[in-house]
């Protein structure tokens, strides 16, 4: 059942006495990280339980005017840079100082690259409230020596919290426009907590389903992304809808195969909700994976995903690529590489070991 938040009225409903508000904190400000906080700021701001104020931390940048990014966004309520021509609401507040945006927080909002994630954590140790609790919107997974280390896992060991995760087929752009969407939260054990997380981010055209089983619904979110990137070779090729619908099967096998190889518990019935197929298929039609994995077959594979990456995405970031090499570390070091030839075959084409072409030659030995 979709949850949705109750902003009808303009008004923010009576605050109890002497109950206290939950601070929000969002932990990213890219294109996604801006649009969450759009989301977040108009539900702040009419539901009594939430303090209004939402904290956005930003990895500060001095824009080409040669101005602050932060400055240029609490002066503008605009994210000019990722997120130009959307206002993110008057309550919130861009702060580059990461300590001091988290210190009040007691729903902690994870939203960056996940490249970055371990750094960050690493700089939150100790700088937390002992009874936050966390959220991760972020797509992709570390790969550790005892094996891979899903973002929720990450920030749940390294802060000592709980840790839900939100995915879908959420291209940002659209959210930010209010077209409707769907979100899938994964939970753990407390669905109370889930429903809060919900709350906070719903609205009239977000609407979000609680399912217990974090790591299905975080898997779905970061493998989709090594497929996008063979959907987009695919258009490069100009190989036509058919082939790209057989990639985007194969792919979806793969990802359901590898995570219940990982983890037991993750369920069938999560790759039906927004986080899987629907995902997959935004993703692959619409998503910058896809729209840098066009470009680099358009030339050849002769121009690294770095540089088309730099070029086309201005400073957003790619999360297939990577994601690729931790699933192929995964799969070498299990030797799980023969049945998951379509996650093998983009790594192998991504580091110029295979031609573009390869992606329908190899990725089709799975295609039974
Ligand atoms: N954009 C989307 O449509 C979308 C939708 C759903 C999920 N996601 C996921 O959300 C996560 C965040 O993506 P995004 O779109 O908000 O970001 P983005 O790719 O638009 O922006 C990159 C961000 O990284 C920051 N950054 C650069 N260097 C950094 C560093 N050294 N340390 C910390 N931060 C640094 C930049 O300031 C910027 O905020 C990703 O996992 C992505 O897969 C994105
Ligand atoms: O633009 P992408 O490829 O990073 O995908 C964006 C979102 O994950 C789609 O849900």
């Amino acid at each position: 059942m979709a949850t949705q938040a109750d902003n009808s009225s303009p008004k923010k409903e009576a605050h109890k006495e002497g109950a206290s508000r939950f601070r929000v904190t969002v932990v990213g400000s890219g294109n996604w990280g801006s649009v969450a906080v759009k989301l977040i700021a108009s539900n702040t701001l009419h539901q009594s339980i939430f303090h209004d104020e939402v904290r956005m931390w930003v990895f500060e940048e001095v824009l080409p005017s040669g101005q602050k990014l932060t400055d240029t966004i609490n002066r503008t309520n605009e994210n000019v840079k990722y997120l130009p021509g959307i206002k993110l609401g008057k309550n919130v507040v861009a702060d580059p100082d990461l300590e001091n945006a988290v210190k009040e927080a007691n729903m902690l909002v994870f939203v960056t690259p996940h490249q970055f994630m371990e750094g960050i954590c690493k700089r939150l140790i100790g700088k937390i409230k002992p009874d936050a609790e966390a959220i991760s919107l972020i797509k992709g997974m570390e790969v550790k020596k005892e094996g891979p280390c899903l973002i929720s896992k990450l920030i749940t060991d390294m802060l000592g919290i709980n840790c839900c995760v939100l995915m879908g087929a959420n291209i940002a752009n659209e959210i930010a426009l209010e077209k409707f969407s769907e979100a899938t939260v994964g939970y753990r054990h407390s669905k109370e907590v889930a429903q809060r997380w919900a709350r906070l981010v719903s609205t009239s055209y977000f609407l979000v389903s609680p399912v217990q089983d974090v790591e299905g619904v975080e898997l779905c979110g970061t493998l989709k992304n090594v497929v996008a990137i063979a959907a987009g070779l695919v258009d490069g090729l100009d190989m036509g809808n058919n082939t790209k619908a057989a990639i985007m099967r194969i792919g979806l096998r793969e990802m359901r195969a590898l995570s219940k190889l990982l983890f037991s518990s993750v369920k069938d019935t999560t790759f039906f909700e927004s986080c899987g197929v629907a995902d997959l298929i935004t993703t692959c039609l619409g998503g910058r994976n896809r729209r840098v994995a066009e470009a680099f077959a358009r030339n050849g594979g002769k121009r690294s995903f770095d540089e088309l990456e730099a070029e086309l995405l201005q400073g957003q970031k790619l999360q297939g690529v990577s994601t690729a090499r931790e699933v192929y570390e995964v799969l070498r070091h299990r030797g799980w590489q023969a049945s998951f030839p379509l996650f093998t075959t983009v790594h192998e084409i991504s580091i110029g070991k295979l031609p573009p072409s390869a992606i329908v030659e190899y990725s089709n030995s799975s295609a039974q």
